[in-house]
C-alpha cells in the first residue's frame, strides 16, 4: 500500500472543474512535488489530500485513511501547514509551539526545531509582529511539532530569503532523513529539483507528466538548451527541420532551441550558411525550468514566467 494515493480525483467550482481526474501515489519516505502554473489545481487537490476539501468525485487514502471521513485519524498521521488566519493574533512564538506540541501525543521537542528554524530570538514575539517570512518559518514549524509521519508543505519557501530558503531545504532533507514522507507544493524549480525525489506536473486540474526531475527534463525539453539573437531572419521551416529538435521559441527577437548536441551543431552550421551572427549565444544542459516550460507551454507568457520565477 501506498503511503498517500489519489486515484481520478475530481472537484469543480460553479461548474468548472478546476481538478479534472489527477491520479498519484506517494510512497513512504519519498519527498513528492506538485508543480504547476498558477491556478493549476494544486492547492485544491492537496487539500483534498488532507481532508480540508471533499473532492465531488474519485478516491483519496493516507495509509488507508480516509481524509474526509476519518479525518481526526489521518490529522494523526499528515502534518500540515497553516493558513494564517487560523493562528490567534496575540500568540506568541513560544506559546503557539506549546500549543501545538500538546494537540499531538508524542511530540517533537519544539526548541531545537525552532532554532534551526531561526526562531529562538522571537519567542516572545506575537504572531501579528512577525515578518512575512517569520510567519512563514513559524508554520512549518508547527507543522513538524507534532512529529508526523508525513507533512504536506504547501508552498513551503514563498517569501523567505534566500539563505532562510536555503536553510529550509535543508531542514526537509533531515526530516525525510528522519523517515517523514513529505508531499510539497511549490513554484521554484531550484527546489523541486533538488529535493523531490518525483515531480507531479499539473496543468489546468490535470497531472501533464509525472517522474523524476531528470527524468522530466529527459523526456520534455531534449538535453541541450542553445538560445541566441540572430543577426537577421531564419527561415522557421530551416529551424523545425533541425535534426533531434524538442522545441523552439521565439520572444523578444531571441530564438530558444532545445534538442541534442546534435540540435545545437546542425543549427551553428545553418547560422553560418545564412551568414547570420548569433548574438549573446548560449548553450546549457536543460533544466526543470526548460521541461516545466515545455510542459506547460499553452499558458500565457505571464503565467508560466511567474511560475518559472
Ligand atoms: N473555494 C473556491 N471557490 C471557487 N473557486 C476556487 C475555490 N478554490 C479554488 N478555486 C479556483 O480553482 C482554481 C485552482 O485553484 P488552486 O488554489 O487549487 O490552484 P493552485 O494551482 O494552487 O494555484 P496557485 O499556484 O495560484 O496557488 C483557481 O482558478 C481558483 O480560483
Amino acid at each position: 500500500m501506498s503511503f498517500i494515493e489519489v486515484s481520478d480525483l475530481r472537484k469543480s467550482y460553479g461548474g468548472r472543474a478546476v481538478v479534472d481526474g489527477v491520479s498519484f501515489t506517494v510512497e513512504e519516505g519519498e519527498i513528492f512535488g506538485i508543480l504547476g502554473p498558477n491556478g493549476a489545481g494544486k492547492t485544491t487537490t492537496v487539500e483534498c489530500v488532507e481532508g480540508l476539501r471533499v473532492p465531488d468525485a474519485g478516491r483519496v487514502r493516507v495509509t488507508g485513511l480516509d481524509p474526509v471521513a476519518q479525518h481526526e485519524a489521518t490529522r494523526r498521521v499528515l502534518g500540515a501547514q497553516l493558513q494564517e488566519s487560523e493562528l490567534q493574533a496575540k500568540l506568541t512564538v513560544r506559546e503557539a509551539l506549546e500549543l501545538y506540541s500538546a494537540f499531538y501525543p508524542n511530540p517533537l521537542d519544539w526548541r531545537p526545531l525552532a532554532e534551526r528554524l531561526g526562531l529562538t530570538a522571537k519567542l516572545t514575539t506575537r504572531f501579528a509582529k512577525l515578518s512575512g517570512g517569520q510567519k512563514q518559518r513559524l508554520f512549518i514549524a508547527l507543522a513538524l511539532v507534532g512529529n508526523p509521519r508525513a507533512v504536506v508543505l504547501d508552498e513551503l519557501t514563498t517569501g523567505l530569503d534566500p539563505r532562510a530558503r536555503r536553510d529550509t531545504w535543508e531542514l526537509i532533507e533531515d526530516v525525510r532523513t528522519g523517515g517523514v514522507t513529505v508531499l510539497l507544493v511549490t513554484h521554484f524549480m531550484e527546489e523541486a529539483q533538488r529535493l523531490c525525489d518525483r515531480i507531479a506536473v499539473i496543468d489546468k486540474g490535470r497531472v501533464a507528466a509525472l517522474d523524476t526531475p531528470a527524468g522530466l527534463i529527459r523526456r520534455s525539453a531534449g538535453a541541450t538548451v542553445i538560445s541566441f539573437t540572430p543577426s537577421g531572419p531564419l527561415d522557421d521551416g530551416d529551424l523545425n527541420a533541425l535534426p533531434a529538435l524538442a522545441s523552439v521559441e521565439h520572444r523578444d527577437g531571441r530564438i530558444t532551441l532545445s534538442g541534442t548536441d546534435e540540435t545545437v551543431n546542425a543549427v551553428l552550421t545553418l547560422l553560418a550558411r545564412n551568414h547570420i551572427t548569433a548574438h549573446q549565444l548560449r548553450v546549457h544542459d536543460a533544466t526543470l525550468d526548460d521541461a516545466f516550460l515545455d510542459l506547460t507551454k499553452s499558458d500565457t507568457n505571464n503565467n508560466t514566467q511567474e511560475a518559472a520565477a
